[in-house]
């Protein structure tokens, strides 16, 4: 397959890494040091179960060295999604899959308005992975890649991307309500970016702490009640699913070290996708009638990080 990565960071280099590794021409659209490594030293990826891989790539800041591709993973944070779009444009043919992976319900309109929703599949990554250094990339929780028709039917095109990523060893699934499982993952991600960011602490002591567990849950409700407003179908212990699936089927001691992406990102001084998260949520939320406090409050208290590390003129 001729595949292009729209944002060869984290996800876009675990994915495209394995991809690539598996015989596929893979382009890395890449900026600044990320860029210069990856051409200089290739791609190593640090798997979950120890050991390293490194391989050489095409990387470029355009995606004119590959031309009209089959698949774009469209990687990049979703302040970066308008970027991205136009830099895509051109390799966008006919039969083109863009398979968008950021968190959040808000890029797949933008990708829609751009290339219509036939090119575009919805996303979610349970895979967390982190650039360690420039061209180095560590897979640091397990999980899916699940995807789907936004159409809510299945396709010969999904199962057969399936079979592609299972072949190079990606885990992934095929979902016919894809929307749904987003919105799920919107539920989820809303209360664990949003809380493991604001208090940069894991999701086991915030969960142990009746305060804000309470507030935990409360982002969640939010999120739930803005779905079902927005005519979401989520189902209505979603809420109770998510609490349950993390509490009780995970591996004991995961939630110690459970923290979302935003959590990472404050920490390192990166800007935050704050507006595509609980930011959302409280917009959505305004213009659907759904009173949003618990999300508000996560919005105001991280609002100033929104653009990295704030510059105080201290004297
Ligand atoms: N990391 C994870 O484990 C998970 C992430 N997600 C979601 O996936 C999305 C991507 O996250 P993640 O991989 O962590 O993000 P990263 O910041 O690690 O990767 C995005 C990359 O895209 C690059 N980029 C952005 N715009 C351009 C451009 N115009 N030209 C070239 N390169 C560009 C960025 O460069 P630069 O650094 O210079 O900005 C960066 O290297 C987010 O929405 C995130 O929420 C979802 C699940 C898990
Ligand atoms: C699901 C999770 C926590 C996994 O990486 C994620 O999406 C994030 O960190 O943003």
């Amino acid at each position: 397959m001729r595949i292009l990565v729209m944002g060869a960071g984290a996800l876009g280099s675990y994915f495209g890494g394995y991809l690539a590794r598996a015989g596929h021409r893979v382009l890395f659209v890449a900026r600044g040091k990320q860029l210069r490594a990856l051409r200089e030293r290739g791609l190593t990826l640090l798997p979950l179960e120890g050991g390293s891989f490194t391989i050489q790539v095409d990387a470029a800041d355009t995606v004119s060295p590959m031309g009209v591709v089959d698949l774009i993973l469209f990687c990049v944070k979703t302040y970066d999604t308008d970027g991205a779009v136009r830099l895509v444009a051109d390799a966008v043919g006919e039969s083109t899959m863009v398979l968008t992976l950021q968190n959040g319900v808000d890029s797949m309109d933008s990708l829609n308005a751009a290339f219509g929703p036939k090119a575009i599949l919805g996303g979610i990554s349970w895979v967390n992975a982190a650039v360690e250094e420039p061209g180095v990339v560590r897979h640091r929780y397990p999980g899916p890649l699940v995807f789907g028709e936004q159409n809510a039917t299945g396709s010969e095109r999904t199962q057969a991307l399936k079979k592609t990523f299972m072949e190079a060893g990606i885990v992934a699934e095929v979902r016919d309500d894809i929307i749904r499982a987003i919105w799920e993952k919107f539920v989820f991600i809303c209360a664990v970016n949003g809380m493991t960011a604001l208090t940069r602490l894991p999701v086991g002591p915030l969960l142990a702490c009746q305060e804000s567990r309470e507030l935990f849950v409360d982002i969640m409700r939010e999120v739930d009640a803005v779905a079902h407003q927005s005519g979401i179908d989520l189902a209505d212990d979603t809420v109770e699913c998510t609490l349950r699936h993390m509490e009780t089927e995970l591996p004991s001691g995961v939630l110690d070290t459970t923290l979302g992406s935003m959590y990472f990102d404050i920490s390192s001084g990166r800007r935050l996708e704050l507006e595509f998260l609980n930011g959302s949520v409280v917009r959505r939320g305004r213009r659907l009638g759904v009173s949003t406090p618990a999300n508000g409050l996560v919005y105001a208290a991280l609002k100033p990080w929104i653009h990295g590390r704030p510059v105080l003129n201290s004297v």
